[in-house]
């Protein structure tokens, strides 16, 4: 089935109140915010998505794929249900190459195509500043690498056309290239995040509150703006996270503030 788009059908609070948003669509190629202090529901609502809730969830949800109810063999079968989910506490645990399980992974879903490995190793590689190859053994990833590697699978290899992402924040990767990989692919994508770089790059944001959905905020030119400059601080704090790493030495012109805000 082709999933051009998920309805959310708003329910109750923590409270058992009416949500303010009554109903939320989220497009194809679209990155969607989900922000709100500690314990607002941000993981709730990502779970009721993840499970495609109709109303037997505490928050009385109803999820709707392409303005229907889902079929109950989607709902029930994890296979069938297509969505992905990234957090930054994941990672690997089988004991195989990165070109092995991209081999296997591409095989399960029927793709054959030619270089497909190369092509997932060449974009994960552009999110992290710590290079994959192909024989390397998956339990020896760092967590940077594990996470860029999963980004580009889930964007080539999986055909999860939902991506749900819990907190990448602190997952060590360029944040903003993974964000774009993703929808660059066509997917919807979904954001929990306290993190400007990635809330301001979205199109959109609900805001969470009491276990509610609040509000929706749309991103502006000038948050675009923003974002963009945000971007380039984080990029070079991931440059600044790596020379450390690789044991060398900081000076003060590596943090003049100017070049990085230009
Ligand atoms: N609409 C709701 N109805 C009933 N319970 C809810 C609702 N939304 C959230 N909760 C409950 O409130 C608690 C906190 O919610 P949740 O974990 O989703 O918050 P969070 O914003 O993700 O928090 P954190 O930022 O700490 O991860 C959970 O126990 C969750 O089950």
């Amino acid at each position: 089935m082709d999933i051009k788009e998920i309805k959310i059908i708003g329910g109750v609070n923590k409270c058992g109140e009416s949500e303010n948003v009554k109903e939320l669509i989220v497009k194809r190629g679209e990155i969607f915010g989900v922000v709100g202090p500690t314990g607002s529901g941000k993981s709730n609502l990502i779970s009721d998505i993840e499970q495609l809730s109709q109303g037997d969830t505490p928050s009385k949800r109803k999820i709707l794929i392409n303005g229907e109810i889902p079929e109950t063999e989607m709902r029930r079968n994890p296979r069938k249900r297509r969505i992905a989910q990234l957090s930054q506490n994941m990672n690997f645990l089988a004991d195989m190459t990165v070109e092995e399980f991209l081999i296997m992974h591409a095989k399960s879903r029927g793709i054959t195509s030619e270089g497909i490995v190369e092509k997932v190793i060449d974009l994960a590689n552009n999110l992290t500043g710590e290079p994959i190859k192909k024989d390397y053994n998956l339990t020896i990833l760092s967590g940077g690498q594990s996470r860029s590697l999963m980004v580009a699978d889930v964007a080539v290899i999986s055909d999860s056309p939902i991506v749900l992402i819990d907190e990448i924040e602190n997952a060590g990767i360029k944040k903003h290239e993974a964000l774009e990989l993703l929808s660059g692919y066509g997917k919807i994508v979904m954001v929990i995040t306290h993190d400007p770089v990635l809330a301001l790059m979205t199109t959109r944001r609900v805001v969470m509150k009491n276990g509610g959905m609040m509000e929706i905020i749309e991103t502006t030119d000038e948050e675009k703006e923003v974002s963009k400059k945000l971007s380039n601080i984080d990029s070079w704090m991931l440059s600044m996270r790596e020379k450390v790493r690789h044991g060398q030495k900081l000076s003060l012109n590596d943090i003049k503030a100017q070049k990085v805000l230009e």
